[in-house]
């Protein structure tokens, strides 16, 4: 059985962020992940993992202003100080929550920003963040995100597109970041290409499609998926990144099921 980590950006959002942990413990999760933790100071979050006896899984740099549409600063030629910065803030609630693997979210490239320039920076930036998490013995993770739903203008929009960038960034501790949604989207064929890149996934996280939703809700056989990824001896975390369509305990059918 794969090991499930529970998103919590996602899941249980019927409660308060700090409550949620006791939740995905009940629940089962052994696992935790969000998109970020830079509002809440990190002892705090340690103590929410400590109490419930939960391990931090994963968290994304910080990627801009969220709430004004930006998904990443990592292509973006204006803003390389920021993006620094941000990996020394990434880094200090790594090591306060135990984390050993951070994604960096691309970004979306503006209109303006030339296609060659972006990929440049984006190389740039990479490089240096992966050899500061190497210090730290921690792996760098990027994510391919559907451009056709959800972030349009996302750089990395295929798995192609991600391991081209590991191919030339050249870092041992990069990983493609691998989400079963978005790469139903995009690219479909999950299995086969699991097997083909399992030697670089640092990180699966999945829900259905259409509609992002819990396993069942949509088109992809998860019990198959989920056999292959366990056949494949893939031994990393695989998130549950989806929005119930329900209350979060009612959604977990997929997860019972399999003990
Ligand atoms: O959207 C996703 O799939 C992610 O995993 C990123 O963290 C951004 O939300
Ligand atoms: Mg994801």
């Amino acid at each position: 059985m794969p090991r499930f980590a529970a998103n919590l950006s996602m899941l249980f959002t019927d409660a308060g962020f700090l409550d949620r942990f006791e939740r995905a413990r009940v629940a089962g999760f052994s696992g935790v992940e969000y998109l970020f933790p830079y509002d809440h100071p990190a002892p705090e979050l340690a103590r929410a993992l400590r109490d419930h006896g939960l391990t931090q899984v994963l968290f994304n740099l910080p990627a801009g202003d969220w709430d004004a549409g930006e998904r990443g600063i990592a292509c973006l030629p204006d803003r390389v100080t920021e993006f620094r910065e941000g990996v020394e803030q990434a880094l200090e609630y790594a090591q306060a929550l135990g984390c050993r693997q951070l994604n960096c979210l691309a970004g979306v490239r503006p209109g303006d920003l030339d296609e060659d320039q972006a990929w440049v920076t984006l190389v740039d930036n990479v490089r240096y963040a992966a050899d500061r998490l190497a210090e730290w013995d921690l792996t760098l993770c990027l994510e391919a995100i559907n451009s056709r739903v959800d972030m349009p203008g996302f750089l990395l929009d295929s798995s192609g597109r991600v391991m081209t960038l590991i191919d030339e960034v050249a870092r041992d501790n990069v990983r493609l970041q691998y989400d079963l949604y978005h790469m139903q989207i995009m690219e479909g064929d999950l299995i086969r290409s699991l097997e083909c890149l399992l030697p670089w996934i640092g990180h699966i996280q999945f829900a259905d499609n259409p509609g992002r939703h819990q396993p069942g809700t949509g088109e992809i056989n998860f019990s198959k998926v989920f056999d292959a990824i366990d056949r494949l001896g893939y031994d990393g975390w695989v998130s549950a990144e989806y929005r119930p369509t329900g209350r979060t305990e009612e959604s977990l059918d997929w997860f019972r099921g399999r003990g």
